[in-house]
């Protein structure tokens, strides 16, 4: 009789303790039990690559940049607004002078660029190019429009 006897169930299932304030402590199952189908899903699941979070300067936060934005400050460089053609520019493609057409409207970046919260390496890929399509891949709900209103130049157009 006691041969056949059922292992007391605590036995078999792996617990963990948890102690409350007090010190308390109290016996419960580990959930995710160790071999049960959450660990194995996710073992068998291919888990997307963490981005690093980009560091940015100090004072170059997303509140910072609605702070010059609405400073006054000219951060357009222009006397007016003009029509450009893709290699006019192409002759703006460093950190310090960066300009990108996106959906048709060309954008002096360059005092946006420290600002961004992808990090400059991005946002400088799209410097001196139309850079609507990469835009909208990473980040189509992004509102560049509003973000950028500052910095408009002016219109694409074609050579
Ligand atoms: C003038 C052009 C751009 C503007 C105005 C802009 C703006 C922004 C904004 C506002 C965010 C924060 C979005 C959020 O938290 O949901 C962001 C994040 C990001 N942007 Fe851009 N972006 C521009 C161009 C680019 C380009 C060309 C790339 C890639 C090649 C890029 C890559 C990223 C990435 C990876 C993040 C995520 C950063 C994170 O969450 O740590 N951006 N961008």
């Amino acid at each position: 009789m006691a041969n056949n006897a059922i292992p007391n169930s605590s036995n078999l299932t792996p617990t963990m303790t948890l102690s409350d304030t007090d010190a308390n402590t109290t016996d419960v199952p580990e959930f995710p039990s160790r071999n049960g189908p959450q660990r194995l899903v996710a073992a068998a699941t291919k888990q997307p690559k963490r981005r690093q979070k980009v560091i940015l300067e100090p004072g170059h936060s997303p509140l910072d940049w609605a702070r010059l934005k609405s400073s006054g400050q000219d951060l357009r460089g222009v006397p007016q607004l003009g029509r450009f053609t893709l290699s006019e520019i192409k002759e703006h493609r460093t950190e310090n002078d960066a300009w990108t057409a996106l959906n048709g409207k060309v954008y002096n970046m360059t005092s946006y660029v420290k600002f961004h919260p992808g990090g400059v390496k991005d946002i400088m890929r799209i410097a001196g190019r139309d850079g609507t399509k990469l835009f909208m891949l990473t980040h189509s709900w992004v509102n560049f429009e509003f973000m950028l209103d500052e910095c408009l130049v002016g219109f694409l157009v074609p050579e």
